[in-house]
């Protein structure tokens, strides 16, 4: 089983790109074209043999293709010894348990799985998951281009369950709901606990909005993309930060210095 090879500290980072014609791998290709410190030299598409990346020699493979075969790719880097950014959706408990067992035989390997590059979507995330404890009322909207695949965001999928950590540790009570009549689908998708509504409209790129609610006040943490370029600081900045962080990473906190207190 292949592991990456020590690298000169000063020899730009080869990069190859999975999902290299869609709307963010396009993007990311075109960061990691400009990028000073980074050499894009592979790009794979649906229908493309993956070992093209391999040949290559890509030292960092990023990954925004479809949930129904992310796993297959980081599957395929992780065999090869090459370290993976993932901003694909669709990762929940059982899919980073399973990376995780992948790597376990490849101690310098890393692997990150970011449910959003965005900086301000990062900070949402924490301050959602700060505010948790004081409001008994907490609900999510993500609202989304109209191509995108899944439903709810991968995103507002991770703000609900780092909300609803928060509030198990603070022994809240549900979310006070006295519905009894409802059309199916009115009160949005439950995940663990916590209300999340989707809305999917031409024109948008990527939104979120967390309401909180207790007596007599209600508190909105609202982030927009309104580019696909703000994910690419993060991104590059995951492809940097992976050469020196082995093992499974799970958002981009940790590279930010946002897991501490
Ligand atoms: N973490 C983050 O910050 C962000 C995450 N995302 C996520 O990234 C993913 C992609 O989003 P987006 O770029 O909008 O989607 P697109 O549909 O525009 O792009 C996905 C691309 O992946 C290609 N693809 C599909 N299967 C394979 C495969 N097996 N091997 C190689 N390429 C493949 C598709 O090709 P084809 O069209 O030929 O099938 C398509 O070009 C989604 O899961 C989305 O939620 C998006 C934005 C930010
Ligand atoms: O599909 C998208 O566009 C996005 N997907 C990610 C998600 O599912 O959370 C990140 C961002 O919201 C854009």
């Amino acid at each position: 089983m292949s592991q990456p090879a020590a690298r000169p500290a000063d020899e730009p980072i080869r990069v190859g790109v999975i999902g290299a014609r869609g709307r963010m791998g396009s993007e990311v290709c075109r960061a990691v074209d400009a990028a000073p410190d980074m050499d894009l030299v592979a790009m794979a598409s649906s229908g493309d043999w993956l070992f093209n990346i391999a040949d290559a020699g890509a030292e960092v493979v990023v990954d925004f293709t479809h949930p129904d075969v992310v796993m297959d790719n980081v599957r395929f880097c992780v065999d090869q010894g090459i370290h993976c950014v993932v901003g694909t959706s669709g990762f929940d408990a059982e899919r980073l348990a399973t990376v995780r067992s992948w790597l376990e035989h490849k101690p310098q390997l890393g692997v990150l799985v970011a449910p959003n590059f965005a900086i301000g979507a990062v900070l949402s995330m924490k301050f959602a998951e700060m505010a948790a404890r004081f409001y008994e009322s907490v609900e999510i909207i993500e609202l989304h281009h109209a191509r995108k695949a899944d439903a709810p965001s991968g995103t507002a999928a991770r703000t609900a369950e780092l909300v609803a950590q928060a509030r198990a540790e603070a022994k809240m009570e549900p979310c006070p709901d006295a519905t009894t009549h409802q059309a199916p689908g009115a009160r949005g998708a439950e995940l663990d606990g916590v209300r999340v509504h989707s809305v999917r409209l031409s024109g948008l790129v990527a939104h979120q909005e967390v309401l909180f609610g207790t007596e007599g006040e209600t508190l909105t943490l609202r982030h927009d993309s309104l580019d696909r370029k703000s994910f690419m600081p993060g991104v590059l900045l995951g492809v940097r930060e992976l050469l020196t962080h082995p093992g499974l990473t799970v958002g981009l906190e940790a590279f930010l210095g946002l897991d501490r207190p």
